[in-house]
């Protein structure tokens, strides 16, 4: 059996970049990866601004406060204001252009008007409440890296430079079948022995977070020929390949034994829990992905190990799923022989919690936990003791 490590560098040194690219407008591009770096065409801001409501004017024409000025111009978002005569201020709003002469603002608050004379009772500090041009973005800065994911932060920062279109690669095309005789999709009625395809749904969800472009092609039963020819017929028109179940060693199982027939299998079996059997490897010019039949299985080894390659496959940069030490609300007595990964929900004390029942079939679990402990094989966790934990909002 290999290790998690082993694997997961397996699958993405395997990961080729994306090759096609294509444009879309802002509004279509969440969650895209794009395809080329983004350099700002302008600075952001644009031009000095008020960060406030209240009056601008010149430090320099305080000899000493308290000083007085007369307040000769209004100024608001989205005026073009004339320069501010020496000894003067400015009623200014928020977003308003800083008038050439002026360098600080105070806030209407602490200003004193008589009429149209303004009081300044302390001294102000230069460049106060002002927005400098250039600030947050410099003309001509690398706003975006080429691999970044895009998401709703970035497509304001985009639209903030002006940008309408960006180009990204275009979406992975992913084929799923769920293998089972056993199988049967919700709303229609079970005979004996039957179950429903829950991790159609499970991989459907997930895919779609990932932006592939995914074609649901449906059970297959637990037959060799049909298996085969399921896979070479959708290996010949997308990018990626997965299938569920029939991975592991019964007689019922097909998926290995077909792979090997079309193509080649590069990783088969990983010391992990859940999800022993997962496999990879390549059917013509697809990657091919075997995912557990066992629904937690198929989840977690989605989460740990496809995730990753998907992303890289996309052309995304950053993959590192994010982990943080935590207290373990719970003992965990059995040492196991593979790496184990718990679902566990962080509690309200700050320790997390364990799901009382870790079975592979138990979908309740995973449905409950914001998290997975990752637990090094032969390890067992005493109370309180300090774990790895994957928040599951990292990982989807
Ligand atoms: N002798 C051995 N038996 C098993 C081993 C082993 O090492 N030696 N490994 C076990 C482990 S670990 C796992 S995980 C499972 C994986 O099995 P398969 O990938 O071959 O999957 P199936 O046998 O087809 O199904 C397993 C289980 O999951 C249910 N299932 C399958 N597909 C779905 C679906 N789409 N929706 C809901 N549930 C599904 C299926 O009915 C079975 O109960 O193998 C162990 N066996
Ligand atoms: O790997 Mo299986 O997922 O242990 O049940
Ligand atoms: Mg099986």
């Amino acid at each position: 059996m290999l290790d998690f490590d082993t694997a997961l560098a397996r699958l993405l040194a395997a990961a080729r970049s994306p090759s096609r690219s294509e444009s879309v407008v802002l509004a279509a591009a969440d969650g895209r990866v794009l395809a080329a770096d983004v350099i700002a065409p302008l600075a952001v801001p644009g031009f000095d601004n008020s960060a406030m409501d209240g009056y601008a004017f010149n430090v320099a024409d305080f000899a000493a406060a308290p000083a007085t000025y007369p307040v000769v111009a209004r100024i608001a978002a989205g005026d073009a204001p004339q320069p501010l005569p020496p000894g003067c201020a400015a009623r200014i709003f928020t977003g308003a252009p800083i008038p050439s002469g002026c360098n600080a603002v105070e806030m209407q608050e602490n200003c004193d008007l008589q009429g149209d004379t303004l009081q300044i009772s302390k001294p102000l500090r230069a460049g106060q409440h002002i927005r400098r041009a250039g600030e947050d973005i410099a003309h001509g800065a690398v706003v975006l890296a080429r691999g970044e994911r895009l998401n709703p932060a970035a497509l304001a920062l985009l639209a903030s430079i002006g940008v309408a279109e960006v180009s990204v690669y275009a979406p992975l095309k992913v084929a799923l079948i769920n293998t089972g005789d056993e199988l049967v999709e919700p709303g229609q009625p079970l005979a004996a022995g039957q179950i429903y395809n829950s991790n159609r749904y499970a991989l459907t969800g997930l895919l779609q977070r990932l932006g592939c472009e995914l074609t649901v092609a449906g059970l297959v039963a637990d037959d060799f020929g049909r298996t085969r020819s399921e896979l070479a017929r959708l290996a010949a028109s997308h990018d990626v390949v997965i299938s569920t179940g029939g991975v592991s060693v019964g007689e019922e199982d097909h998926v290995k034994a077909a792979v090997q027939a079309l193509g080649e299998l590069n990783v088969w079996k990983i010391a992990i829990k859940p999800g022993k059997p997962f496999a990879f490897g390549r059917i013509a010019d697809a990657d091919f992905i075997g995912l557990p039949g066992n629904p937690v299985s198929a989840f977690v080894t989605f989460l740990l190990l496809v995730r990753p390659f998907l992303l890289a496959r996309s052309g995304a940069g950053k993959i590192t799923p994010q982990a943080w030490q935590l207290p373990a609300g719970f003992a965990w007595t059995k040492a196991g022989d593979r790496r184990e990964f718990l679902r566990v929900k962080l509690g309200d004390d700050g320790r997390l919690q364990l799901y009382p029942n870790q079975g592979s079939g138990v979908m309740t679990s995973l449905a409950w936990a914001d998290g997975l402990v990752d637990l090094p094989a032969g390890q067992t966790i005493a109370e309180n003791a300090s774990v790895r934990f994957l928040p599951l909002s990292g990982l989807l």
